[in-house]
């Protein structure tokens, strides 16, 4: 018996491998009722394959898919009239106008919503007079969402449910997103857009390579942003090479001596020293290794490619103060200098060395 605490879908151990390409492996997240959990990952990541096979149309080689506490296999029937299904390539029938298709999905369902309503919502209701055919990219977008949701899901996988949309329609979309969860919808979502991560997702399982990567909320992957409005990165140019043996030993004194001023309290949700083996306070590096994020008063110096140098951690006044003293001390001007929050693009760099898009 499910309670309300209990995962609406559970994913353990999912593996798919397609010819020689393992698209899948070992993929273990879950997604619970009112919450929002985006899947986010490059292109070829193997998020859509896990969303067709979450919801049958993929048979995995091995793992454990439950949706509602029951087995989408077994109980194919009860799992998709509670489950929503937006795919990237649309499934609609080319010949059919808009709102014939949506009225004909909402008498496939128990409890569908109010097909004119939510077409007027999405914007639908101006071209549903032209055959799913005719449509652009974007209004087949907004009539597949619709389709998803026409049946009054309580679970709903979206994959790239902006791609290809105007700024408008996202918003719009963005909004009905966070309906749905407001309502008590549990929401999977695939993107490679970080914007729709951050903005939209309770829960984000990066995937790179079929593999999730690292999991957490936004602000404990980003390191988070505390109250007094101190950020979470510093960056400078300067000449490559730089030795940065003394600038560690001064932001280490600044440590030391609790020199961060009054604002300098723990955020709320990050953990002590000592407890990183939880995976809320850590992500998963390129080995599988448990990173510690979020330890406030850690400040981390690194030196990227040609003289790109960036602390992370708690970059308050007095560590941007002692970086400009330290290059002032070395008559160097830190080009570039900027401070602000690390993104979940900045994570998913430092994760696998590479970008999102
Ligand atoms: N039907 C298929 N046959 C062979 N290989 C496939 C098939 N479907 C997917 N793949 C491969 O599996 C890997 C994962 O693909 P998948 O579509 O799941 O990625 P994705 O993260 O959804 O990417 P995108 O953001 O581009 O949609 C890729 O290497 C892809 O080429």
């Amino acid at each position: 018996m499910l309670t309300s605490e209990d995962p609406v879908l559970r994913v353990e151990g999912l593996s798919k491998r397609f010819g020689k390409t393992q698209a899948v492996r070992d993929v273990s997240f879950s997604a619970r009722a009112g919450e929002i959990s985006a899947v986010l990952g490059p292109n070829g990541a193997g998020k859509t394959t896990t969303i067709e096979c979450c919801v049958g149309l993929r048979a995995a080689d091995s793992g454990d898919i439950s949706i509602l506490g029951m087995n989408p296999k077994a109980d194919s029937g009860a799992v998709r009239a509670r489950t929503g299904v937006m795919l990237q390539d649309g499934g609609l029938p080319m010949g059919a106008r808009p709102l014939e298709v949506l009225r004909h999905f909402s008498r496939l369902y128990a409890n569908p919503r109010n097909v004119d309503e939510l077409a007027e919502q999405l914007g639908i209701t101006a071209f549903s007079n032209r055959t799913i055919r005719r449509l652009s990219g974007g209004q087949r977008q907004r009539v597949a969402l619709a389709a998803a949701l026409v049946g009054g899901p309580s679970l709903v996988f979206l994959d790239e449910p902006t791609a290809g949309l105007d700024p408008q329609t996202q918003l719009v979309v963005w909004e009905l997103v966070e309906q749905l969860r407001d309502s008590g919808v549990a929401v999977v979502l695939t993107t490679h857009t970080m914007e729709d991560a951050e903005r939209l997702a309770d829960q984000v399982f990066i995937f790179d390579i079929g593999e999730v990567v690292a999991a957490g909320t936004p602000a404990e992957l980003t390191g988070g942003f505390s109250d007094d409005g101190n950020c979470e990165f510093l960056r400078f140019d300067g000449p490559a090479d730089l030795d940065l043996g003394t600038l560690r030993l001064a932001l280490g004194a600044n440590r030391q001596a609790g020199h961060d001023g009054p604002g300098a309290n723990r955020q709320a949700g990050h953990g002590q020293p000592g407890d990183a083996g939880s995976m809320s306070h850590g992500q998963l590096d390129r080995n599988g290794l448990l990173v510690e994020t979020g330890r406030p008063d850690a400040i981390e110096l690194s030196e990227g490619p040609s003289g790109h140098y960036q602390l992370t951690g708690r970059i308050t006044p007095r560590v941007l103060a002692t970086v400009t003293a330290w290059c002032a001390d070395h008559d160097l001007m830190p080009r570039n200098l900027s401070v602000g929050r690390r993104t979940l693009e900045d994570v998913f760099l430092e994760l696998t060395g590479r970008t999102l898009r």
